[in-house]
């Protein structure tokens, strides 16, 4: 078996050795330009076209992240670089669940403690205590209740947050009220106070964090946008911060990246930036997952994590 490795920044020596230990029988190498010898399945961040374009014969393609917007755009783009009828699978929480957590939590708490707004206190040496946010008054609502969304969802239940959950399809989450389909979308809105972005990007989710839509939250909302910057609107963002409709947002992803140094979100006093950080692929559990799913192509089984290119997730 052969397996063809590309990624444009991670060491790929550590993901040839580590794939060789998992599955013993698999030659494995790094992709190079004009290297179209046989290969049996592909791993892969930001393929060139021609490393995938002519091997159609390909058992399965893993996209080395969780979301495949990236690829899929790609492949609309270079149509071919994932040859037809090739499977597309992709990774399925392997510990970025864990950190989607940590960052949803801290920015939560953050807001719902007011840290922020003590923040900007600090730098005028002022001293004030400010009225508490109290939980019932602080409904969480989380958009995409998939392998990320619903565990943050159960950490902030555990809190004793009011959460709720919006989805493609209804979900069972104890203790989340879950609101399904963009007829719900109004209902799910509407008393949210802090809303959390898991979604995927596709054609039905771009610019989906619209003006329209943060209008329709609790006055002074909160935003975390952790899923993908072609999901918010930032024009309208800095519109309804101007408007108070949104309090504060703390955004992990951003339409180009890394943000340009003029960009108004580095200095706006209520936006938090960091640098698309919030749950980072993990190579042991990638590799963990990789080889299982290839363990169960081999054996005709089928794979978790395969993506619906249609459905664009
Ligand atoms: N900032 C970061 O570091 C990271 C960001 N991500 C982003 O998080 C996203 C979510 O990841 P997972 O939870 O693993 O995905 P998933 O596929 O398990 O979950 C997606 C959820 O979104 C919902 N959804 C999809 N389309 C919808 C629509 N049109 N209307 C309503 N609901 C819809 C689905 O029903 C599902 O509940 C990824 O696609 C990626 O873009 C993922 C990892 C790290
Ligand atoms: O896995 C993903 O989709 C990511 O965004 C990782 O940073």
């Amino acid at each position: 078996m052969n397996i063809l490795f590309y990624h444009p920044t991670f060491n790929p020596e550590s993901w040839v050795n580590g794939l060789a230990q998992r599955l013993p029988q698999a030659q494995v190498r790094v992709w190079q330009p004009g290297d179209d010898a046989p290969a049996d399945y592909a791993l892969v961040w930001q393929p060139p076209r021609e490393m995938l374009a002519n091997r159609s014969g390909l058992k399965g393609i893993f996209a080395l992240g969780a979301g495949v917007d990236a690829i899929l755009a790609q492949e609309r783009q270079a149509p071919g670089t994932l040859p037809a009828g090739v499977p597309l699978l992709r990774l399925e929480d392997t510990g970025m669940a864990q950190q989607m957590r940590e960052y949803v939590l801290a920015y939560v708490l953050r807001f719902f403690r007011r840290m922020d707004e003590y923040q900007l206190q600090q730098q005028q040496k002022q001293w004030q205590p400010l009225k508490p946010h109290r939980q019932e008054r602080f409904t969480i609502g989380i958009m995409g209740a998939g392998v990320l969304g619903q565990q943050v969802a159960q950490a902030l239940v555990a809190l004793g947050f009011t959460v709720r959950c919006w989805s493609r399809s209804p979900k069972q989450i104890a203790g989340v009220e879950s609101f399904h389909g963009r007829e719900n979308l109004p209902a799910f809105l509407h008393e949210t106070r802090l809303l959390v972005n898991l979604l995927p990007n596709t054609p039905e989710t771009v610019g989906i964090l619209d003006l329209a839509l943060m209008k329709q939250l609790a006055s002074q909302a909160y935003l975390i946008n952790a899923a993908r910057g072609a999901h918010l609107k930032e024009g309208d963002l800095l519109t309804a911060l101007e408007q108070g409709q949104v309090a504060a947002a703390a955004l992990d992803v951003f339409a180009d990246e890394p943000l340009a140094r003029m960009h108004p979100f580095w200095s706006h006093p209520r936006v938090t930036v960091t640098p698309h950080i919030a749950a980072v692929t993990l190579p042991s559990q990638a590799m963990d997952q990789i080889a299982a799913n290839i363990r169960a192509i081999e054996q005709g089984g089928t794979p978790s994590g395969q993506v619906d290119r249609e459905r664009g997730y």
